[in-house]
């Protein structure tokens, strides 16, 4: 499990961790792991030129030590200094001392000439972002983003440190202008913002550096470096909810990994038959749309349940493309005994389909509504359920539920995925390229899937998801572990198919996505 903690859960961590170590040996380890990072992408450090951007703070702290070790093994070392009288003292001297150099920033508010410092930039083999951290409050100031507008028109290499800077640490929201970094090193645990976009977009590839916290996160994450949890991810308690009432005991992000997602999926035993494997009725498709219903049913084929139904107008198109399938024509409530549902996509919108959404939101089984279902079930009848429900929208789709711009969901993803959930009293998996899965209850960490690519944002691939994640609700597992397991292993069957994919690839690739994990 990859873990994302809140700014406060890390502030306090590092306090605890600082009390039993001698002064600055924190900042140390992470200019040690800093300095590692940036002479493996420079490759050969001795003559290169690096530039640091060095805001106030202990951000800029680490990227002067860090500067300070690439000047001793050779470096050409120039730190431009947004703040020259606030820049973090020892490292200004430690970096000076291995005969590194300083000028202002332009935009910088001090006393003295400001040097041009876009030529400088542009001649960098590499710039080491250390303008703002988990610090930072609000959008990049005026002279930050003028920095960020030179490193971005230089087009060199970018080092972030802890996070590329403008980027909002806790939500993965950006607001304004904000570095690109080709790489970010982060220190002892994953920011929410390095794992959910826009935000992520922005960090490039991020490498963890171990720096103790590991074991002061709170339950003693030792999966802070990336390693060894035990994938239970239960703990409860009060949420962070920014009410500064103190760090929250669990993540606020989490994101499962192969070995995770192969505990999660179910594995048949010598016992299984197919009711206990779990029977999972697809509601989809409609005299418009019949390859909703082969789609939904292609990926519920592929969950591991033990048998599939399908009920609906599309039972002839179903069956003769997977005679595997128990299919009738009729509404869901004579179809037959299943364990879980999975109602919407490609339903239209005639009265059929609004009935037949009704009648699966009145059952007890866990139940998946998707895509048309979206828009055609109540949502007090939503809330009043007692079986589980999973909510599968995109931005559009959240938006229209939500009363709220479109834009305003893809900026706010955290934010949004986590409101719907409480308003829907429902499991949430908002698609997008990190898809998040939020539980109505705010103290379990949202999970983040990365597996996905741009590529799935094609037709169908969402009723595949649809069906896959039912299946998995049918063979038994929790709303939030189908979703994001299902999650991973759609996107990752996206990546193996062949490109571009169409839905139909995507949903013959699970059978590979599924194997790659579990074997
Ligand atoms: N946690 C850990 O375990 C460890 C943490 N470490 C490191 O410490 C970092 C946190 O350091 P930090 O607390 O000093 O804050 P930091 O990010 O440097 O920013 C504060 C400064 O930025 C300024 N500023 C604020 N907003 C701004 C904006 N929008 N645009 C521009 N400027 C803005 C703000 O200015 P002020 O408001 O005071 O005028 C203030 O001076 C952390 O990210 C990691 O790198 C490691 O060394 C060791 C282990
Ligand atoms: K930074």
């Amino acid at each position: 499990m990859r873990t994302g903690y809140g700014v406060e859960t890390v502030r306090a961590a590092e306090r605890a961790l600082m009390a039993r170590l001698p002064e600055g040996a924190l900042m140390q380890r992470a200019a040690a792991g800093l300095a590692a990072a940036c002479n493996g992408l420079l490759g050969r450090t001795y003559g290169a030129r690096v530039v640091l951007l060095v805001g106030s703070g202990d951000n800029g702290g680490d990227a002067l030590y860090a500067g300070a070790r690439l000047a001793r093994r050779g470096a050409g070392v120039t730190a431009v200094l947004l703040a020259p009288e606030r820049a973090h003292e020892g490292g200004l001297t430690a970096l000076r001392a291995a005969g590194g150099r300083t000028v202002v920033a332009p935009g910088a508010v001090v006393e003295g000439v400001a040097e041009p410092v876009g030529g400088i930039i542009a001649r960098a083999d590499l710039v080491v972002d250390g303008i703002v951290g988990i610090g930072g409050k609000g959008g990049l100031r005026p002279a930050a983003v003028e920095l960020a507008d030179l490193v971005r028109e230089a087009g060199v290499p970018v080092v972030a440190v802890d996070l590329p800077s403008g980027v909002e640490a806790e939500t993965g929201e950006v607001a304004g202008v904000a570095v690109r970094a080709d790489a970010t090193v982060t220190f002892g645990t994953y920011k929410p913002g390095l794992l959910i976009d826009p935000a992520r977009e922005y960090a490039g590839a991020v490498r963890l550096i171990d720096i103790g916290l590991g074991p002061h996160l709170p339950g003693g994450a030792l999966d802070a470096a990336g390693t060894g949890s035990d994938g239970s991810g239960t703990g409860r308690g009060r949420s962070d909810d920014g009410s500064g009432k103190g760090p929250s005991p669990s993540p606020a992000v989490e994101a499962l990994q192969h070995g995770d997602v192969a505990r999660l999926l179910p594995r048949p035993d010598a016992e299984s038959d197919k009711y206990r494997r779990g029977v999972v009725g697809v509601v989809a498709g409609s005299a418009r749309y019949p390859g909703a219903a082969v789609l939904a049913v292609a990926g519920a084929l592929r969950s591991g349940a033990g048998a599939v139904r399908y009920a609906g107008p599309g039972a002839d198109t179903v069956i003769a493309r997977y005679p595997e399938t128990l299919v009738s024509a009729g509404p869901p409530r004579k179809a037959g005994r299943v364990q879980a549902w999975v109602v919407g996509p490609g339903l239209g919108d005639e009265q059929d389909a609004r009935q037949a959404v009704a009648e699966v939101l009145d059952s007890d089984v866990p139940l998946l509504v998707d895509a048309d279902g979206l828009r055609l079930m109540d949502l007090d009848a939503v809330r009043a359920r007692t079986a589980p429900t999973v909510l599968t929208p995109h931005a559009g789709e959240a938006s229209a539920l939500l009363g709220v711009p479109r834009e305003q969901v893809e900026g706010a993803r955290l934010a949004s995925v986590r409101d719907l959930a409480a308003r829907t009293a429902s499991t949430v998996l908002l698609k997008g390229s990190t898809t998040l899965v939020a539980d109505p209850d705010s103290s379990v960490p949202v999970r983040v899937n990365a597996t996905g690519t741009g590529w799935l944002a094609t037709a169908g691939t969402g009723d595949v998801l649809s069906g896959l994640i039912g299946g998995l609700l049918a063979a038994g597992l929790p709303a939030r572990d189908a979703a994001s397991a299902g999650a991973y292993v759609h996107g990752l069957a996206g990546r193996l198919a062949p490109d571009p994919p169409s839905a139909t690839n995507v949903a013959g690739a699970l059978r590979h996505a599924w194997h790659d994990i579990t074997t």
